[in-house]
């Protein structure tokens, strides 16, 4: 069995780096295809040798251009835990999940109501996947600690506009501190440089979720390396 998702975002933060988790993201709603003719399969090879802990990959097909044929293929030819992002909303997702050897799934607190993510954090616990919980606000990342999430997400962007508005870091700079007590903190979206990566380490954040920025760079590995490193002034 792989590691488990938290466990390696942990070790790689008592390294000494910032636990940079890529996005494996074929399309972006704001920036149209982030591929260019590359295999997301052998991308996500790539960053898991420059030292990534762990991948995401986003599975929603019609904005975001992912499949669960991708998961599966990332999830079983890389030893890393990959978490599942989607808009998951009932609980037969979860096996469905669980099935292409994904660790982790994303459960995203503005796209439901309370108890039908309490439901699904339960069942995805139950079945051993862990749940980060993603939140936009205050309000969400106080639904998180009553949920009792101890992987919790804050996007940066608005995901109910499909990530289209423009975030920034400050967004975790200012809601870190409502984050449940004891939870991993990842701040995810619109994070572009090492020195933004840092600054949501520096409001709280124990890792990043960056998934635009790497696919736009010139060279990924270097780009994920300055990243991970939160230093140099690779853009
Ligand atoms: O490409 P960015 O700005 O680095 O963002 C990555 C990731 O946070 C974003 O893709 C995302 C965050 N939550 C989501 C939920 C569904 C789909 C995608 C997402």
């Amino acid at each position: 069995m792989n590691t488990k998702f938290s466990d390696s975002i942990r070790a790689k933060k008592q390294a000494g780096f910032i636990p940079v988790i890529p996005d494996i993201k074929c399309t972006s709603p704001k920036e149209g295809d982030l591929l260019r003719g590359r295999d997301p399969a052998e991308v996500a090879k790539l960053l898991a040798e420059a030292g990534a802990p762990a991948l995401s990959v986003v599975t929603e097909s019609k904005n975001f251009g992912g499949s669960l044929e991708l998961l599966e293929r990332i999830a079983t030819s890389t030893k890393l835990p990959t978490l599942r992002k989607d808009f998951i909303t009932c609980v037969d997702d979860l096996k469905i999940t669980k099935d292409c050897g994904a660790e982790a799934i994303l459960l995203i607190c503005a796209t439901q109501p309370f108890s039908s993510l309490m439901k699904l954090y339960e069942e995805a616990l139950k079945i051993g996947l862990e749940p980060l919980v993603e939140a936009h606000t205050k309000e969400e990342l106080i639904l998180a600690g009553k949920i009792g999430a101890k992987l919790v997400g804050i996007n940066n962007r608005n995901i109910l506009e499909l990530e289209r508005d423009d975030g920034t870091v400050s967004a975790t700079e200012l809601l870190a501190k409502y984050k449940p007590d004891d939870a991993i903190l990842i701040s995810e979206s619109s994070i572009q440089t090492p020195a933004q990566a840092q600054a949501a380490v520096r409001a709280g954040a124990d890792a990043v979720l960056i998934g635009t920025a790497i696919w736009q760079a010139e060279n990924m590995r270097e780009c994920y390396l300055a990243l991970s490193r939160g230093m140099g002034d690779y853009v």
